[in-house]
This record gives C-alpha cells, sequence and structure tokens, in this order.
C-alpha cells in the first residue's frame, strides 16, 4: 500500500545477526527455548518488517515537513504540550500501514483524533490527511485517516502483545529542527521483546554531517541489535555495541535538552561526584538512547523535574531495548528495571538512568545520595 514501498524492509536486519524474528516469554528465553511448535516462541519476521517499512513511510513525511516547518503546522495539545502535523501523519501512517496488514493487532500510541477533528483545526487536519496520501500507492479520506489515528489508543490491559508508538518522540527538538526520534517498540506479557527506532537528524558515520543519513536501529531481545544508515544507499547494517569505556573519567554524560524534561543542574552535580568532566552531550528525544547504544555517550540520566510525572511506555520502549541489546544496562533512579507492565506509564518507576553497563551501579549510588533517595 505504500508508494515505492516493499523493498525496504531488509534493512532493519543486520546480514546474519537474526536468526529470523523470534518473541517469546522470559523465561523461554533464559532456558534458550528455540522457536518449535511446541513452545510459545512466536515469528515476528513478517511483522517485524512491515514495521520496518512503516518508519521509513513515517521517516519521508517528518523530514519533508520539518523541512518546510512554518507555524500553522504545530498545535498545542490540551497538556501544553506541541503536536505537528507531522507527529499525526506518521502516527496515521504506521497504525494504517501496521493495523490494514495484520489482523489483530494492537497499537498503543501517543496521539489520538480528537483535537484534529474539532473545526478550529480544520488546516492542520488538510495537511495532514495530505501528507498521509502523499505516501500511498491509492489515496484514502480523511475519515480513514482520522481513523487510523486512533487505531493507535488500544489499551494495554486488553493486550497481552501490542506495539507503544511515540510518532514524533522530542517534537519540540523537531520544532527547533532538530533531533527527534520515531519509535516504535513491542511488548509481550509486560516485557519489551522488540524495537524500531529511527532517528532521521543522526548520521551513522559523521555527527555534524550537513545532510544527515539518518540513524534506524532494530533490537530483537535476545538476539542483540543493529544500526543502519536511513537513507538506504549508505552502507549496510552494521551489529550495535555500546562503547567500551570503562572509567568515569573518560565518559560522556548525555541529557535532554529540555530542562523541563530532566533536571539539569542536579546532573552537573552527579557528574562532578561521579569524575565526568566532558561537556554533557544534550539532544531531544529517544536519540539519547540511540547515543549510549552506539557508543556517543556512555550515561544517560533522566532526573524527575515532577513529582507526580509518569514516564510513558512510548517514550521508552524502544531506546531500553536499543540500549540492553548493544550491552547497556537501563532501570530507573534506583536502580529498578523498568516495569512496563503497569499500563501506558512506567508507573513503578521513577526518572531513567542508563549506561554501558561498565559503571551502572556506581551511577545509581551517587544519583541516590545527591538525590537524598
Ligand atoms: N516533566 C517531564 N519530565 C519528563 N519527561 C517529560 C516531561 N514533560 C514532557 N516529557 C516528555 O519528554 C519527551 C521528550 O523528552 P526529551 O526529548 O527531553 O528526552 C516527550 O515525549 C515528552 O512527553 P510529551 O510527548 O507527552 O510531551
Ligand atoms: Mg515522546
Ligand atoms: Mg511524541
Ligand atoms: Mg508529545
Amino acid at each position: 500500500m505504500l508508494r515505492g514501498g516493499g523493498d525496504v524492509a531488509m534493512i532493519g536486519r543486520c546480514e546474519g545477526a537474526f536468526e529470523g524474528v523470534y518473541i517469546q516469554e522470559e523465561h523461554e528465553r533464559r532456558e534458550g527455548v528455540k522457536g518449535s511448535a511446541m513452545s510459545l516462541t512466536m515469528d515476528m519476521s513478517h511483522e517485524f518488517e512491515v514495521a520496518v517499512t512503516a518508519v521509513q513511510a513515517a521517516k519521508s513525511v517528518c523530514r519533508q515537513v520539518q523541512r518546510d516547518l512554518v507555524d500553522g503546522h504545530a498545535m498545542d495539545k490540551q497538556d501544553k504540550s506541541p503536536v505537528t502535523v507531522a507527529d499525526y501523519a506518521s502516527q496515521a501512517l504506521i497504525c494504517g500501514v501496521m493495523g490494514e496488514s495484520f489482523e489483530g493487532i494492537a497499537i498503543v500510541g501517543e496521539e489520538d483524533a480528537e483535537d484534529l477533528r474539532k473545526e478550529e483545526n480544520a488546516g492542520i487536519r488538510g495537511m495532514v490527511v495530505e501528507q498521509v496520501n502523499g505516501m500511498l500507492e491509492e489515496g484514502v479520506s480523511e475519515a480513514d485517516v482520522l481513523r487510523w489515528i486512533d487505531f493507535g489508543n488500544a489499551e494495554p490491559s486488553e493486550h497481552e502483545r501490542y506495539w507503544t508508538l511515540d510518532p514524533i518522540d522530542g517534537t519540540k527538538g523537531f520544532l527547533r529542527k532538530q533531533q527527534y526520534a520515531i519509535a516504535l517498540g513491542q511488548i509481550f506479557k509486560g516485557e519489551v521483546v522488540m524495537g524500531i527506532l529511527g532517528c532521521p537528524n543522526m548520521d551513522i558515520l559523521d555527527e555534524d554531517a550537513a545532510k544527515p543519513s539518518g540513524l534506524l536501529i532494530t533490537a530483537i531481545r535476545g538476539q542483540g541489535a543493529c544500526m543502519v544508515a536511513m537513507d538506504q544507499q549508505v552502507g549496510d547494517a552494521v551489529p550495535l555495541r555500546v562503547s567500551e569505556v570503562s572509567e568515569l573519567k573518560d565518559a560522556r554524560l548525555c541529557e535532554s535538552v529540555e530542562s523541563g524534561h530532566s533536571d539539569q543542574s542536579t546532573s552537573g552535580e552527579i557528574a562532578k561526584r561521579l569524575g565526568i568532566v566532558k561537556e554533557p552531550y544534550r539532544i531531544d528525544s529517544q536519540c539519547k538512547y540511540a547515543a549510549i547504544a552506539r557508543g556517543d555517550a556512555e550515561v544517560y540520566l533522566r532526573l524527575p523535574t515532577r513529582k507526580d510525572y509518569e514516564e510513558k511506555i512510548w517514550d521508552h520502549a524502544a531506546g531500553m531495548i536499543a540500549v540492553e541489546e548493544a550491552g547497556g544496562v537501563v532501570t530507573d533512579i534506583y536502580g529498578k528495571k523498568l516495569d512496563f507492565g503497569k499500563g501506558k506509564t512506567l508507573s513503578a518507576n521513577r526518572g531513567i538512568v542508563a549506561t554501558n553497563g561498565r559503571f551502572h551501579n556506581e551511577v545509581v549510588k551517587v544519583v541516590g545520595e545527591v538525590l537524598g533517595l
């Protein structure tokens, strides 16, 4: 159904790295059960490939909207956070492609079409429909596009297995014409088992490239992670590994650009106590997890700025599995594993600490001391 789609799917797989895309229950994985008719192991190869294709299509729309960005492309949601034509179009495309391709599939996405249906938002609505249609072989109606967006409103408690989608993570970065991510993670029985993380403005080779290749990360639980340029012309997929830096004096800290999303003055104090001397790497969205997963930085801190904020599953699923499968460790600020079995938010956790795994406990300890936990 996607224009020119189909042949891009395989780029999400490192040659020889995955034996096929299988998901299984945690105990089966630990016991080394291989896919067989007797086990609960499920072959996800086709779903995975379609998901990669859908993320690639969403990337094309996001790139175009970000390049031509004007005031009329964005509005504020009821919680005052921004949303753009591209957030909606990206969710519509990914949910539309996945929903039309697989029966019984469920998606828990960030956006819904309620505001978009309002009379005062007819302008943005029209642009969303136009962007979505630009990617499709056959045109779809406004009603279809709105229905696709709302297809991403599944309830986690009603599904054993579902995808969680952030159609644009880091909308504030997107609006600054900086970094953002398209994040799609799969949750099975409360565990993240698969992740697809597109970072259209990162470059696979050169951090400051004028025309970045984009970075696409895929991760399968127990089978590793790999990365490839989102522009398919640039090289093959390669395995993803965290950095080998083993002393904090050589480490780089990664955190939000937005001080409202993570407490930067406290992270500065923590970095000092840990002996981290490099300037912090500030980057929007789950691109921070990408930075840890591919070794651009070693410590990602997300320190709560408000007592009542609960992290959303779509802000972490794909990024977390990328880091873990690249050899790193992800916990909350207490050193607790992230619990994706609690619905739309990580209500059993607070904040995030992600590292390359070499000094995770030490970082958690100092975070606790400085925050007085
Ligand atoms: N007070 C907050 N603390 C932590 N994260 C937040 C807060 N407010 C918004 N966010 C979320 O942070 C994400 C991007 O963070 P960053 O780029 O800084 O890492 C967004 O998905 C945004 O959610 P939302 O999309 O609901 O606005
Ligand atoms: Mg987000
Ligand atoms: Mg978002
Ligand atoms: Mg948002």
